[in-house]
């Protein structure tokens, strides 16, 4: 754009000759540049100052008051404008210089090269604040007469103009995220529950009458979650259960290994081999599982592990009444409550429960917290059973003048000489999953003290890697059993359950664990595959009550019932015997999910096999969430249509039937 008009000058001066007042012109404008690199030099310093004050208040402004102000303003006078400057554009422009003066601070820059056009004499008081090089404004635009630029002066903005602008946002520097520690440098647990075994008397750390009794069950190697957990937990426990060694607050442990690898085993021993030698009962061991059928199973393992010893097992989840299982921890007596039980398995909500609602039952004796299935336990953080577990193994019982009070436990604090002078019981954490998250902060709420972790996959390399679990998304982070197969069979909405019953009737599967995404599906897969017949099947989910749920498991695991099909209410933790088939008939969402699903086979070191129905726009997703997630190989199993074909007219007559049966289901609910 034009910097300045040397006609308006020339105008007074052209009343005689044009090219006299051309050549004055010219003289006139060599001497405002001449005036103005001086001036120029002179206010460097100040100038470079001000720019960066202008940069940086640039750089608070929100863009599109920048732009205004490009627009509109700094026109003098205008409202925006801030008041020094607008005098100091004032003064100038009654300085009688004028134009000239203009000129001279004209050689200033302009916003950008992408500011609107202005009139020229505005041009020169708009960009007015201090530092503006005019140069830059001839490098904005060509000058309507090149050829007149002083000697030397080049056309681009000289070395040392400044430009306004500089306002781009500076990127943030990237942060590396980091593991702390004790999640980055892992304990690592050996994988094959076939190869890295470890006989029985190589830990002599395990009393030998648990040792007979783990014979006793046919075990005579610990698998290497338990070879490597068992000995951490009972050295913390060396002086007894009620003081740690030496006084110091034992590390709360994190055991991270895969399906079916023995992490029961792992916290049931060393627990029942420390509360052995306690001499009243106390609740001393509480565990804290997801679900009903978890926690029986669980403790159904302590129990096996605790007859024919003093130690008392209580099962606390709901399945009896709130009275039955009351009458199982505490027993009223005549100076208070007697506690019947030394190791608790709950669900979480029945947990709080007790807390809130039974008399005499304490946790102020706990010395033993076990978290099963962590990372789902974490997920229900909002329920806030921890806090309330933590409330009540700290509570106090008043009465601080009591001569027992020193001994009575506190919240714990910063070790210090005090601290441990007067030791008391602590409180051990004792985190178990096939798929614990490695994120700090979900951990953090856990408040673990100085955490240990055992795992069998590798470290990671940040918290972002460990946050995509929860979006589905991993990076070869879970460790599968070895003896697991997968599969994945691609079919259509149409030929998912003929595909189903294809790979049960015809491949002769038996003991088939068959997962859906919702109660309904479920249902209805079931109440189909009843209709179609030859095949005895069953349904687990929410729809049945406890009692049911109880009498199915029990009936699959005798190899009663050929096809289960399941929400995935089944898919964690539990250990049926003979599952050698998983059937994923709806994809799961999450690689969390996979794991669990398809862990229910392939226990112990044994085979098994994972089939997985997609659809075609499920295909390419779920690949690639599998192969990211360190999936070994995953086979594809077609199952052609000739072969559906002969399955077809039962088929449409169990679809029929399906129809009637939900009909009618409907009418019945209807008011
Ligand atoms: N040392 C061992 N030798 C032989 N069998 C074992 C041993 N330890 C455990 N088992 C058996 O392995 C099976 C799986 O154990 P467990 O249920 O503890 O696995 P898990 O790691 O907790 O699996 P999940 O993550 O699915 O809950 C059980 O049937 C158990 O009896």
């Amino acid at each position: 754009m034009a910097l300045f008009h040397v006609a308006r000058y020339a105008g007074p001066e052209a009343a005689g000759a044009e090219a006299e007042a051309d050549g004055r012109a010219r003289a006139l404008l060599e001497r405002l540049q001449c005036r103005a690199r001086e001036r120029q030099q002179q206010k460097q310093p100040a100038q470079q100052e001000a720019a960066r004050a202008s940069e940086a208040a640039g750089r608070r402004r929100r863009r599109p008051r920048r732009a205004r102000r490009r627009e509109g303003g700094g026109a003098a006078g205008s409202p925006h404008e801030p008041k020094g400057k607008r005098r100091k554009v004032d003064d100038e422009d009654t300085g009688g210089a004028g134009q000239g003066r203009g000129r001279g601070r004209g050689i200033r820059v302009r916003g950008g090269a992408d500011a609107p056009p202005r009139p020229v004499s505005r041009a020169g008081s708009s960009e007015e604040a201090p530092g503006e090089s005019g140069a830059d404004a001839e490098g904005a635009g060509p000058p309507e007469d090149p050829g007149e630029r002083p000697p030397g002066e080049a056309s681009g903005p000289p070395a040392r103009a400044l430009l306004l602008g500089g306002f781009g946002r500076n990127r943030a520097p990237k942060v590396q995220p980091f593991l702390p520690s004790w999640l980055a440098e892992p304990s690592c647990v050996g994988k094959s529950v076939t190869e890295d075994l470890v006989p029985i008397e190589d830990i002599p750390e395990v009393h030998p009458d648990m040792q007979k009794k783990l014979r006793a069950h046919g075990i005579s190697s610990y698998f290497p979650v338990q070879a490597a957990v068992i000995p951490a937990l009972l050295e913390s426990t060396a002086n007894g259960f009620l003081v740690a060694r030496g006084g110091y607050r034992p590390r709360d442990l994190c055991v991270s290994a895969p399906t079916g690898s023995g992490k029961t085993l792992a916290f049931v021993i060393p627990v029942v081999q420390a509360l052995l030698c306690r001499a009243v009962c106390q609740v001393r061991a509480l565990v804290v599982l997801p679900t009903k059928e978890l926690a029986q199973q669980v403790s159904k393992v302590f129990n096996s592990y605790t007859d024919a010893t003093p130690l008392r097992v209580a099962l606390v989840t709901g399945q009896k009444s709130l009275v039955k299982e009351q009458e199982s921890l505490v027993q009223k007596t005549a100076d208070g409550f007697r506690c019947l039980a030394d190791v608790v398995v709950a669900t979480p909500g029945r947990l709080v429960d007790h807390i809130d609602q039974t008399p005499g039952f304490s946790l102020q004796h706990l010395r033993f917290l076990v978290i099963d299935e962590a990372d789902r336990m974490i997920d229900s953080m909002h329920q806030s059973w921890l806090p309330r577990v933590v409330e009540a193994v700290f509570r106090s019982d008043g009465a601080k003048d009591h001569p027992l009070a020193l001994l009575q436990r506190r919240q714990p604090q910063a070790t210090t000489a005090a601290s441990i002078s007067c030791p008391q019981m602590p409180l051990q954490k004792l985190l178990f999953s096939a798929t614990l998250t490695q994120n700090p902060e979900k951990l953090q709420q856990l408040g673990l003290y100085q955490p240990w972790l055992f795992s069998t996959r590798l470290a990671r390399r940040g918290p972002r890697d460990a946050d995509e679990d929860e979006d589905g998304d991993s990076g070869g982070k879970y460790a599968f059993p070895a003896g697991l197969s997968h599969h994945y069979v691609p079919c259509s909405l149409r030929t998912k359950p003929l595909a189903v019953l294809h790979l049960i009737l015809e491949k002769n599967f038996s003991r088939v664990l068959c997962f859906t995404n919702s109660r309904e599906n479920s249902h209805r897969l079931f109440l189909l595959v009843q209709a179609f017949g030859g095949v005895t099947a069953a349904e687990f989910s929410s729809r049945c009550g406890p009692s049911q749920r109880k009498v199915v498991l029990k009936q699959f695991e005798q190899g009663k019932i050929q096809l289960l099909i399941s929400t995935d209410a089944t898919a964690r933790g539990i250990d049926v015997q003979g599952v050698q088939r998983v059937i994923n008939y709806d994809a799961p969402q999450y690689l969390r999910t996979y794991v669990h699903r398809v862990g229910r086979t392939a226990r112990a070191g044994k085979t098994g096999q994972a089939f997985t129905l997609l659809l075609k726009v499920q295909e390419r997703k779920f690949l690639r969430m599998l192969a990211e997630a360190g999936v070994p190989e995953m086979a594809r199993h077609d199952i052609p249509n000739e072969i559906l074909q002969p399955l077809l007219p039962q088929y449409e007559e169990a679809l029929s039937q399906l129809e009637r049966a939900v009909k009618e289901e409907r009418r019945q609910k209807a008011p």
